[in-house]
């Protein structure tokens, strides 16, 4: 650095302020979490100085064994967590310390309700990490010095947490960060070594890099005996297990470990629904350690958001979101994967193209389906945590993933008539359990929502026949079920589209009613085809009402009204999906359209019960002040 930067004063980000003070409110209860953060982030800066290290030879300098070292200062009351991993530059204070990443963060903030603030876990969701200092400490100060750059080129920053922070050149002998909390009156518990020491045990074990502490003195030495004059070098020692959590043996490792762990890599603060740790020796050596989370981050739904998981080769630290190793409608997995058979200098360039990656894929994505599996059969409250949550992004696997289509199918879980619950609870397997013995298909029936699902006139015949349905009322839905021909050597049949097929359900009696029907009706079915015109594509006598006077059908591969009005809402191009218009001869209305009526009360007639089908199926008409003026008309009349 060849100019000096003085020191300036900045504002943060709008976003730091409203996150400071929900969470120094929030996390209040569990304030001691900041001691991990802090180290989290310490091990963190370890782990990059390690990557870097390999393209810059001097990064090490004469510093080669990375630890955090923590030290208090009674009479000060601060407490020191220092590292000599990466540090940081000027720029990268900047970027860091004053602002928050995650796009979509304002937003979110905004939208949350008062309980929720006060709500840790959804807080969580931000790796509030650095910031949490602040719910122990009135003043932070930061002093760090990027790996490679000259002893006067360090930078420091300090706040008091309050929407302002100082930046500053200043010398530090060493490379890495010293974060230095100047401790709030009411939490002096933090200088105290024995309570340092039980927090470090039981959030920070499994990080790999030595935390060394003072050696507790006991009492060798008293003051008095000591010279006056001696300089008293501490001695440190280490006080965490210090070893890289997946390389132990799983026999080793408690849940709870495991589970802080998992807080550790994931930036999550909740705990994990549960994980699969497994080493692989062989043709492929790797050890991998997933997790399922038990609370979706407020943007899973977007598909670009960094996912996937921290990437190790031979123990090395190499990226964080290694998104090669997973699908996207896995991104809900995190966790570890460290191969010993990819180069240390591998770039996300390289992976793209490895056969090495395609082969950890698969075993990752083996492993991960194999723990939803898992929880999916042996712990069925879990697993509609899990559904709950992460269910609607598990089914873009059904088009994402050919390979594995039957055993995300496998995992789904729907509402159905069976149930008669909007919880989605029922698996196809159940599903298949319960049907008739005559019964070849499965039956689905996708809708806007689950009001509308189930009282969709396109129940009636299932019901009467008491056939099971299954309820679909995701936005992705329809066209993941695109996907999805068969389950279990079972073909799965969308009720709203093509003719209705019973298949072995059907008797000869119904069938000979249709028939008949259409023959007796076919003046009037010639009628109402000639005055829809080109709303339709077809008329018919229904096979499957009982109840309703009409509905409408999309054709057999075709698309539905709904999918098509989506489809349109993304700005697609659809052509017009025009659907074939049942009608059920023993209604009373369609009997009366066969009566005493005028062309105009006629056309009134067939224009509502088409209009009243479309708002069954989909919700929506194209011209309502229309319908609403002719259902005037008629009930004035
Ligand atoms: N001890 C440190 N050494 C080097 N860089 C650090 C250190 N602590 C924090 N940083 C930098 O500051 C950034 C912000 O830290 P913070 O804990 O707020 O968020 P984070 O770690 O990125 O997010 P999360 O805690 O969710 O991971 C880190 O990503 C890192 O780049």
């Amino acid at each position: 650095m060849s100019e000096t930067i003085k020191k300036e004063t900045h504002s943060f980000q709008t976003e730091v302020k409203q996150l400071l003070n929900l969470m120094i409110h929030s996390l209040y209860s569990n304030k001691e979490i900041f001691l991990r953060e802090l180290i989290s982030n310490a091990a963190d800066a370890a782990d990059k100085l390690r990557f870097e290290a390999l393209n810059h030879d001097n990064y090490f300098g004469n510093d080669s064994e990375l630890k955090i070292r923590i030290t208090t200062d009674k009479e000060a009351g601060t407490l020191t967590i220092a590292d000599n991993g990466i540090g940081m530059t000027h720029d990268d204070v900047m970027n860091n310390l004053g602002t928050i990443a995650k796009s979509g963060t304002a937003e979110f903030l905004q939208k949350l309700t008062k309980e929720q603030k006060s709500d840790s876990n959804l807080i969580g969701q931000f790796g509030v990490g650095f910031y949490s200092a602040f719910i122990v400490a009135d003043e932070v100060e930061v002093r760090t010095r990027h790996a490679g750059a000259a002893e006067e080129d360090a930078v420091s920053w300090v706040s008091k947490g309050e929407g302002e922070f100082t930046t500053e050149q200043i010398n530090k002998s060493d490379r890495g960060t010293e974060i230095i909390l100047h401790l709030k009156e009411e939490e002096t518990e933090f200088l105290e070594p024995w309570r340092l020491r039980s927090i470090i045990g039981k959030y920070s074990d499994h990080i790999s890099l030595p935390v060394e502490m003072e050696k507790m003195d006991m009492g060798a030495e008293s003051e008095d005996e000591k010279e006056a004059d001696e300089v008293v070098v501490p001695e440190f020692e280490v006080v965490n297990k210090a070893t890289a959590l997946w390389t132990r043996a799983k026999s080793d490792v408690k849940d709870e470990e495991y589970q802080e762990f998992y807080k550790h890599i994931s930036h999550d603060f909740n705990e994990p629904l549960t994980w699969s740790h497994n080493k692989v020796e062989g043709k492929q050596e790797y050890t991998s350690l997933l997790y399922l989370p038990k609370k979706a981050p407020f943007d899973l739904g977007n598909r670009d958001k960094p996912r996937g998981v921290k990437l190790y080769v031979q123990r090395v630290f190499i990226m964080d979101d290694a998104e090669q190793f997973l699908p996207i409608y896995l991104r809900m997995v995190r966790g570890v994967l460290d191969s010993n058979d990819l180069p240390l200098n591998v770039s996300r360039e390289i992976l793209q193209d490895s056969a090495t990656t395609q082969s950890l894929k698969s075993a990752c994505v083996k492993r991960a389906l194999g723990m939803i599996e898992k929880v999916a059969k042996n712990q069925k409250e879990d697993y509609q945590v899990f559904w709950d949550e992460f269910g609607s992004v598990l089914k873009e696997g059904l088009a994402e993933d050919y390979a594995n289509r039957e055993k995300v199918a496998g995992l789904l879980r729907f509402s159905s008539t069976h149930t008669d619950s909007e919880k989605q609870t029922v698996s196809l397997a159940d599903y298949i359990e319960r049907m008739k013995p005559e019964q070849d298909k499965i039956y689905y029936l996708v809708a806007d929502n689950y009001a509308t699902a189930k009282s969709s006139p396109h129940l009636e015949i299932y019901r009467k026949k008491g056939i099971e349905v299954i309820l679909m009322t995701d936005r992705i839905d329809e066209w993941a079920m695109g996907y999805l021909n068969e389950f279990d050597g079972k073909k799965l049949q969308a009720i709203t589209q093509g003719d209705l097929d019973l298949g072995g359900l059907e008797s000869e009696e119904d069938k000979k009613a249709v028939e008949k029907a259409t023959e007796e009706k076919s003046d009037l079915i010639k009628k109402v085809k000639d005055y829809l015109g080109e709303k339709v594509s077809d008329v018919k006598i229904s096979a499957r009402l009982s109840e309703s006077p009409a509905c409408v059908v999309s054709n057999d591969g075709g698309m539905s009204l709904q999918m098509a009005r989506m489809m349109k809402a993304a700005g697609q191009f659809v052509p017009d999906a025009k659907p074939i218009f049942e009608i059920n001869p023993d209604h009373q209305l369609i009997q009366q359209l066969d009566g005493e009526l005028s062309q105009e009360q006629f056309e009134d007639w067939v224009a509502v019960l088409f209009d009243q089908a479309v708002l069954a199926d989909s919700g929506q008409l194209e011209d309502p002040a229309a319908f609403t003026q002719r259902l005037n008309r008629l009930l004035t009349r």
